[in-house]
C-alpha cells in the first residue's frame, strides 16, 4: 500500500491499495466486457481488501481475556463500525465490507448526479441517531468530482460523526484534491488513482457508470 504520506505529491491522507489482488480485481472491472454478475463479485472482492486497508487506522483498546493456557492481554477494535454505501453504486461494496465487519450497523447516504452539473441531489438518508459512537466507514466505488463525497462527508459531521474513513474502486485527481483538502481529519483509501474526468465528469479511464455496471441499467 503506497500511503499518502510516503509519496510525494499525494496528500497525506489518500491512500493507494495498489497490490497485485486489488489491481486484479480492478482489471476485471475496468474491462468494458465484463458482465453484470462478474462486475458485482469482483467489486465485492475489491471491497474486502478495501475495507481491511481501512481499519488500519482504527481505534483499538485492549482486552483482558483468557486462552484455553493463560490470562492475556489482547486489541479489539474500540468502537462499534457503521458503514456508510453512497446509493446505489456504494451497495456493491456493502456486502464485501460486512462479511469482514459482520456485527455493523449500516447507514445509507441516498445521492444522485445530476446529469447536466454533474452536482450532487440528496435523495434518501438513513444514519443511526448515535452516530458519535461509531467508527465510520463510507462505502463507494467511484470518487470523481467529490460532489458526492463531499456532501456525504458533511452530512455526517453534522450528525456527529467522528473517526471516517472512506474506501473507493477508482478515485479521480481532482476529487481526491478536493475532500483530502476539505476533510483533512479523514483517510481515503483506493484501488487506483485516475489522472482526469472527461467533459461529463466521468472519470478517465476510470471504468464507467458503476451504479449501471452493478444493476444492469445501462
Ligand atoms: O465525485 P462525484 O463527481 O460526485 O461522482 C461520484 C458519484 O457518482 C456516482 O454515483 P451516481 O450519481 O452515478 O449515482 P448511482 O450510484 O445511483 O449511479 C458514484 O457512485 C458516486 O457517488
Ligand atoms: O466515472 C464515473 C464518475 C461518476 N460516477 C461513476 O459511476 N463513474
Ligand atoms: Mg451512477
Amino acid at each position: 500500500m503506497v500511503e499518502g504520506s510516503e509519496k510525494g505529491g499525494f496528500p497525506k491522507n489518500f491512500h493507494l491499495v495498489d497490490d497485485p489482488l486489488s489491481r486484479h480485481k480492478l482489471a476485471v472491472l475496468r474491462d468494458e466486457r465484463t458482465p453484470t454478475p462478474e462486475f458485482r463479485q469482483a467489486m465485492k472482492e475489491l471491497a474486502l481488501i478495501l475495507v481491511a486497508a481501512a481499519t488500519r487506522r482504527m481505534p483499538t483498546r485492549e482486552v483482558r481475556i483468557n486462552t484455553p493456557l493463560v490470562g492475556t492481554t489482547v486489541e479489539a477494535i474500540a468502537a462499534p463500525v457503521c458503514l456508510v454505501p453512497v446509493l446505489r453504486a456504494g451497495l456493491g461494496m456493502l456486502d464485501g465490507a460486512l462479511a469482514l465487519l459482520p456485527k455493523a450497523t449500516v447507514g445509507f447516504m441516498g445521492l444522485q448526479r445530476d446529469e447536466e452539473t454533474a452536482q450532487p441531489v440528496e435523495y434518501y438518508v438513513n444514519l443511526p441517531k448515535d452516530l458519535p459512537n461509531y467508527s465510520v466507514v463510507v462505502l463507494d466505488p467511484m470518487l470523481a468530482t467529490g460532489g458526492s463525497l463531499s456532501a456525504t462527508l458533511t452530512k455526517l459531521k453534522e450528525e456527529g460523526a467522528g473517526w471516517v474513513s472512506c474506501i473507493h474502486a477508482v478515485s479521480a485527481g481532482p476529487g481526491v484534491e478536493r475532500v483530502c483538502a476539505e476533510h483533512p481529519d479523514v483517510h481515503f483509501y483506493s484501488a487506483a488513482l485516475d489522472p482526469e474526468l472527461d467533459e461529463n465528469s466521468f472519470i478517465v479511464p476510470g471504468l464507467g457508470d458503476a451504479g449501471d455496471r452493478l444493476y444492469g441499467t445501462l
